[in-house]
């Protein structure tokens, strides 16, 4: 095979040597102020320098909240560029975190922005929103099995507001989530050992029995900790496609800074109870 090496193996390769946590750096204002930083460029850069020199060379990938870093204008985006490369440096890889949507056209240069490899941003994955339409994602589906990144597509959201579009049903008797999900599997097809086409289900969501989570392809699964699931939880929503999740633990972890051993031994442990929880399958 020519090209480079496909997201999905380089994840589920991670996954093996790493266990599949995925620590969220999201750089609150409220977190800034209580790891004693100041709301400002120099408090963003240090916040997010703390965190990957404390779990880079550790954790299987690491997700940094865009909306953090944009709110600080061109010099937070220049932080992000730095966290992206430092954090990729360290062998973690990089799920950008820009939940991304538009039609077509404007979906290609989204793409362009984060999964080309020249671009500054460049990022082993990107969140993307396909509530423009599936198909509104083909430019950005493209580029990433170009350049061997892959796409996080928003299925079963955490948030309790998801329900409304995401649990819709269709005409044709399907949920607009599942629909989302046939379209990974689709994608994935044939792909060994894991698609690079993921989709973002919340730990959060009780059980998901109904719908058939195993597309293929790695499942991005926010809301253990601040938003109250556990690890624990992890067997019962997700049933035999538990194998491919990779839990997000975002303030969980990030409220023990500013003390890089803190935040280690956070990371640590819920990437101890995930193992657990995984295993218990
Ligand atoms: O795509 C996401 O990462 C995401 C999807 C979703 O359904 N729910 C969700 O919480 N997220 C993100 O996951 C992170 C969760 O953060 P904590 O609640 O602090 O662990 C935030 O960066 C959210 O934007």
């Amino acid at each position: 095979m020519t090209g480079p090496e496909p997201f999905g193996a380089r994840l589920r390769r991670a996954m093996d040597e790493r266990g599949p946590l995925c620590v969220g750096i999201d750089p609150h204002a409220s977190l800034l102020a209580e790891w004693g930083l100041s709301d400002d460029v120099t408090g963003l850069e240090r916040f997010s320098r703390t965190v990957v020199e404390a779990v880079a060379d550790r954790v299987a990938v690491l997700k940094p909240q865009s909306a953090f870093f944009e709110r600080f204008g061109s010099r937070g985006v220049a932080v992000l560029e730095t966290t992206v490369r430092e954090a990729r440096e360290a062998g973690a890889l990089v799920v950008m975190d820009a939940k991304r949507g538009d039609i077509g056209s404007t979906m290609a240069a989204y793409a362009e922005s984060f999964l080309h490899r020249d671009a500054p941003l460049f990022s082993d994955a990107l969140t993307v929103s396909p509530y423009l339409g599936y198909g509104s994602l083909s430019p950005a589906v493209a580029l990433a099995r170009e350049t061997g990144t892959g796409l996080f597509v928003l299925a079963l959201t955490s948030n309790p507001e998801g329900g409304e579009v995401q649990h819709a049903i269709r005409a044709d008797g399907r949920t607009v989530g599942a629909t989302v999900l046939g379209h990974l599997a689709v994608e994935n097809a044939g792909e060994e050992p894991l698609g690079s086409f993921g989709a973002v289900v919340g730990a959060t969501l009780g059980d998901l029995s109904s719908y058939d989570l195993d597309m293929g392809g790695p499942i991005l699964a926010p809301g253990i900790g601040a938003q109250g699931a556990t690890a624990a939880d992890l067997p019962a929503v997700f049933g035999g496609a538990v194998r491919n999740v990779v839990p997000n633990v975002s303030r969980g972890v990030l409220r023990h800074g500013p003390d890089a051993v803190a935040l280690r031994d956070a990371a640590e442990r819920f990437a101890e109870e995930v193992r657990a929880a995984v295993a218990s399958v």
